[in-house]
């Protein structure tokens, strides 16, 4: 069972330039051990590979991509197209747009099988996120680190999100400010991330 978000009162960061906020344990157990567990084992993982500097370079992660059939976007000419809905995570993607009043239409999953997993420093502004996009992401598993900057000034903020928990990147957080999962080599299990956004889908 999700708890109403009206009824769990989130903390709040009024940043420079972004707000965030965030809803410790949003997904309740056993909901949130058992769609780990069902998401890692049904999903088919992926590692793509990014073109960094010229070379191509195998995401340390794994990943998936889901959604509404008309969410998909064009990158470097070719037109992406995301797998069908998960049960499951339609099931939450529905549950997240009523309560936060968020039209998503697809989710980008990572996977990080220990702490040497990881992603590093990006914004997710990429156009067809259109303007200030507004970005839910749940974490299931082992909590992990996770790291935001200023793009500009010396400002850091760094969290940890845990099982089940749900933070909501809102305004001005794509546009000013970088995050990233920082290895953290100690860490033995895996998580699960969901990161639900909204395509403007590609005409
Ligand atoms: O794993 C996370 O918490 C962050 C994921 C992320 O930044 C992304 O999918 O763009
Ligand atoms: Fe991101």
């Amino acid at each position: 069972m999700t708890r109403a978000i009206s009824q769990l009162k989130p903390e709040c960061w009024q940043l420079p330039g972004a707000s965030l906020q965030l809803w410790r344990g949003w997904l309740a157990e056993p909901e949130a051990s058992k769609g780990y567990r069902q998401l890692v084992d049904e999903l088919p993982w992926q590692q793509p590979s990014i073109r960094l500097f010229g070379r191509e370079h195998p995401i340390p992660r794994r990943q998936v991509w889901m959604g509404d059939e008309g969410a998909r976007y064009r990158y470097s000419g070719t037109l992406f197209q995301p797998d069908a809905w998960h049960p499951l995570v339609a099931n939450w993607q529905q549950r997240l747009s009523t309560a936060l009043q968020q039209p998503f239409n697809s989710a980008l999953l990572n996977w990080y099988r220990s702490g040497l997993d990881h992603m590093g420093w990006h914004a997710d502004n990429e156009a067809e996120l259109g303007n200030d996009p507004c970005i839910a992401s749940l974490s299931l598993g082992e909590a992990r680190r996770f790291d935001l900057k200023h793009r500009h000034h010396p400002w850091q903020l760094q969290l940890n999100l845990g099982h089940g928990d749900l933070l909501v990147m809102a305004a001005g957080c794509q546009q000013h400010w970088l995050h990233r999962i920082p290895k953290q080599s100690r860490v033995s299990g895996g998580r699960l991330n969901l990161t639900f956004r909204y395509i403007v889908p590609a005409v």
